[in-house]
């Protein structure tokens, strides 16, 4: 049996595919490679190129393949462009799933791991945010992750299937041993933004707002490392083969850091004077994103061990320096 990762070519589904082979597993890996890159699919891993909309090619490859889960990273995520191209997030993300959803009925696969995100949540009074608080989210990307979350609840009901929705703060490193990393196009996250700017690829990191309602007035985020996140897919999938039930979890480090504070500990780690431009908000950012991650340490047995924002950029900074241009070098 094995598991199939969705969009195991992108930068979380690519670590969760090496950590898999890691550990044992045969991994059969879909991707369209729109923003991930041949150069991350794992060498051992069952390689299809294709589309998760398109029901033809995903029956072929569930005719061939003897799936016994899934792990669903195959999704836009970016919060700046859903909100300019919000029907490219209902189609990719929800359409897809949808298809994701048709097979798992149709080819009776039990288990899927959905990578969610904590953008389902919005803008909250209370922080360390749990997993029973409201789902407001305040942009295209993280309403259509709640959607995603609520087809798969439902068909939950319907049929038999176990799933585990997995909210993330903000994903940040690379792999430590420094074979895959974090390379997106565009990009637009912070940290390899910053890197770049370090790096001399960009003239300097802007930082999107100074207004907001925290102390230094720049957002505040949850930063964790890719590798405890995907240690955690890995305890996800087998609470539910031990016939653990369908569950939600966030996945945090319940630490908040503001953009500034992550620039001067860039500054720190590469021992270079980023240049920063101040600039305007940008359009669906809440001000604060913090996890209570408790229920994934009791119930899953999570146990985070790279929480150090220092050694977070280290382990991102590794990846950039030695791949300035990311998969093409
Ligand atoms: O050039 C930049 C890029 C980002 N930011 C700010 O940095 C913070 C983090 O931004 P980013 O790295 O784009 O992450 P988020 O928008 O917080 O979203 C991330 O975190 C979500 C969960 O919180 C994930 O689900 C998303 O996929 C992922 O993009 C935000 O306040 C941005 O406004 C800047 O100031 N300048």
């Amino acid at each position: 049996m094995s598991i199939l990762v969705l969009g195991g070519a992108g930068y979380v589904g690519s670590h969760a595919v090496y950590q898999l082979i890691d550990q044992g597993s045969e991994v059969v890996v879909i991707d369209n490679l729109q923003s991930g890159h041949r150069g991350a699919v794992h060498p051992k891993a069952n390689f299809y190129e294709g589309d998760i909309r398109s029901r033809e090619f995903m029956r072929s490859v569930f005719e061939k393949e003897n799936i016994e889960a899934i792990l669903h990273f195959a999704a836009n995520s970016l919060v700046g462009e859903s909100m300019t191209e919000p029907l490219k997030y209902y189609d990719n993300n929800v359409f897809g799933t949808q298809i994701v959803l048709e097979m798992m009925k149709e080819f009776n696969v039990k288990y899927i791991i959905f990578s969610s995100t904590a953008a389902v949540y919005g803008e909250q009074k209370v922080v360390p945010i749990k997993e029973d608080a409201a789902t407001l989210p305040t942009n295209t990307y993280g309403e259509t992750k709640l959607t995603m979350e609520k087809m798969i609840a439902w068909c939950e009901k319907a049929f038999d299937l176990k799933y585990v929705s997995l909210r993330y703060f903000n994903v940040a490193a690379a792999r430590s041993d420094g074979q895959i990393g974090e390379d997106h196009n565009p990009e637009t996250h912070l940290i390899p933004v910053i890197l770049e700017a370090a790096l001399g690829k960009r003239p300097a990191i802007t930082v999107f707002g100074q207004d907001y309602d925290t102390p230094d007035g720049t957002c505040i985020r949850d930063y964790i490392h890719v590798e405890d996140l995907i240690e955690a897919h890995l305890l996800a999938l087998a609470f539910l083969q031990n016939g653990g039930e369908s569950n939600v979890f966030n996945l945090g480090s319940s630490q908040g850091f503001s953009v500034k504070e992550i620039i001067e500990t860039a500054k720190e780690v590469t021992g270079i004077d980023i240049p920063v431009q101040l600039g305007e908000r940008r359009s669906g950012d809440p001000s604060t994103l913090i996890a209570s991650s408790e229920k994934a340490r009791s119930v899953l047995g999570w146990n985070p061990k790279r929480t150090s924002i220092h050694q977070i950029i280290s382990d991102a900074w590794n990846w950039h320096q030695h791949h300035p241009n990311g998969y093409e070098r």
